[in-house]
């Protein structure tokens, strides 16, 4: 018999529909769909589950218990009415929420760029140009001196709750650089994403194409057996939409399923290109034509928004409610990076985005947990009922909201991987 979990008198339990299906053991309320703006909504036992937008809704429940068995959720439901189980934790009012799904970071890297940081709060301009300075500094680290920059970047990330995050190569550049990125990438985490096309190297200037044939073969090859994923940075100064769509083809080729970069530092094709090649995800977004918008709308593709980096760049916000209001899926992630966005918070993210992206405090949550869930093309993850892998988190507050109510604040109680507390 597997052993049992219960946690109860949970203030309030959010449960997400990820799949646009309410979970059968449990009677939502307070359910508003993620794609519409909505007023935040107090959760109380019983009521009726709205239907949900393509998007799925956030859905939550007051008064509320959890059984965790084996590492997966076995029920939920109204805490009166709870099985019984051979432990019990008492959340003593607190909220119960999914895990963040962090679905974009780079976290194989060297030293730090907080002198740029400052320059650009003193004026100056991003450019695609500083990530050589990463480059520089990763390619001179021995492998122990990236794997403990990983591992502390990892532990920054479970502590503010995020039970799965994707990893990127690209300050490698080189067939053996990015090879030892991705390999030391899947050592703590199973999204691997291959980024050798982050940024033509200095060496490459003057060849580009030649650049871009050695990320399609043999840099390919090294790192596809460690990888899920490709990437590449669409945005002038470091590669087009030609040389986008030949890096993700030969990805595809290798059994490797495509994200972007697109449209991060002005408007560009590599939104629509997403969408065109069936891209699990468009990140960025800031700068959005209506084909952009329209395209995204009217695909699988998310739309992947990283507050973070308008932060630290000073860069205008992406445009969350056109897209919401467009029917377009959307997530938030850290886009943790030491050059535009040196941050491994989740609960940042959703402060930025309620406070500074207009998206409701129900639509913010649902986008770092079944958005970032739906980004990385997971139906584990993302949502908490019968079928999910329980990792969640428990706030030591009350609801959800207080995520962005009470910006930079330590509010992650407890987190659970797989039913089992790791912080
Ligand atoms: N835009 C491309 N890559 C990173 C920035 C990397 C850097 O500046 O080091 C990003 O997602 O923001
Ligand atoms: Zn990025």
């Amino acid at each position: 018999m597997p052993r049992s979990l219960l946690i109860t008198r949970i203030g309030e339990l959010v449960t997400n529909t990820p799949d646009g299906t309410v979970p059968a053991s449990a009677e939502p309320t307070g359910v508003a769909p993620a794609n519409t703006a909505k007023p935040a909504g107090t959760a109380q036992p019983g009521g009726t589950a709205q239907p949900s937008g393509p998007g799925g809704s956030f859905a939550a429940i007051g008064d509320a218990a959890l059984v965790i068995e084996d590492g997966w959720i076995a029920w939920t439901g109204p805490a009166a009415q709870a099985p019984a189980a051979d432990e019990v934790v008492d959340a003593a009012g607190r909220a119960v929420l999914p895990g963040f799904a962090d679905s974009h970071a780079h976290l194989v890297f060297a030293g730090e760029r907080s002198a740029e940081f400052a320059a650009r709060m003193a004026g100056r301009k991003y450019t695609a140009g500083g990530i050589r300075t990463t480059v520089a500094a990763t390619r001179a680290a021995s492998d122990a001196e990236l794997r403990a920059g990983l591992g502390r970047l990892a532990g920054e990330m479970l502590a503010q709750g995020s039970t799965t995050f994707e990893c990127k190569s690209g300050y490698g550049l080189t067939v053996p650089d990015e090879a030892r990125a991705v390999a030391l990438a899947a050592e703590i985490t199973g999204e691997v994403t291959y980024l050798g096309a982050h940024v033509v190297p200095a060496e490459f200037a003057g060849d580009p194409g030649g650049y871009v044939d050695l990320v399609c073969g043999p840099m390919l090859d090294a790192c596809a057996p460690h990888c899920r994923w490709a990437d590449v940075f669409c945005e002038r100064g470091a590669f087009g939409a030609d040389e986008a769509r030949a890096v993700l083809t030969a990805g595809l080729g290798r059994g490797l399923l495509p994200r972007i970069h697109a449209s991060q530092l002005g408007p560009g094709p590599g939104i629509v290109l997403a969408v065109e090649i069936g891209a699990a995800s468009a990140d960025h977004c800031t700068f959005l034509t209506d084909a952009d918008v329209d395209a995204l709308a009217s695909s699988d593709t998310v739309a992947t928004l990283l507050p973070g980096a308008e932060f630290s760049t000073r860069q205008p916000y992406p445009d969350a409610r056109r897209l919401l209001d467009a029917g377009a899926t959307v997530a938030l992630a850290t886009d943790c990076n030491p050059g535009t966005s040196y941050t491994t918070s989740m609960p940042f993210c959703i402060a930025l985005a309620v406070r500074d992206m207009r998206m409701t405090t129900e639509e913010a949550v649902w986008s770092a947990t079944a958005g970032g869930a739906r980004a990385l093309r997971r139906t584990d993850i993302g949502y908490l009922a019968p079928g999910a892998r329980a990792d969640l988190i428990i706030l030591d507050a009350p609801s959800h909201a207080h995520l962005a109510y009470r910006p930079g604040v330590p509010l992650i109680h407890a987190v659970y991987k797989s039913g089992r507390r790791v912080g």
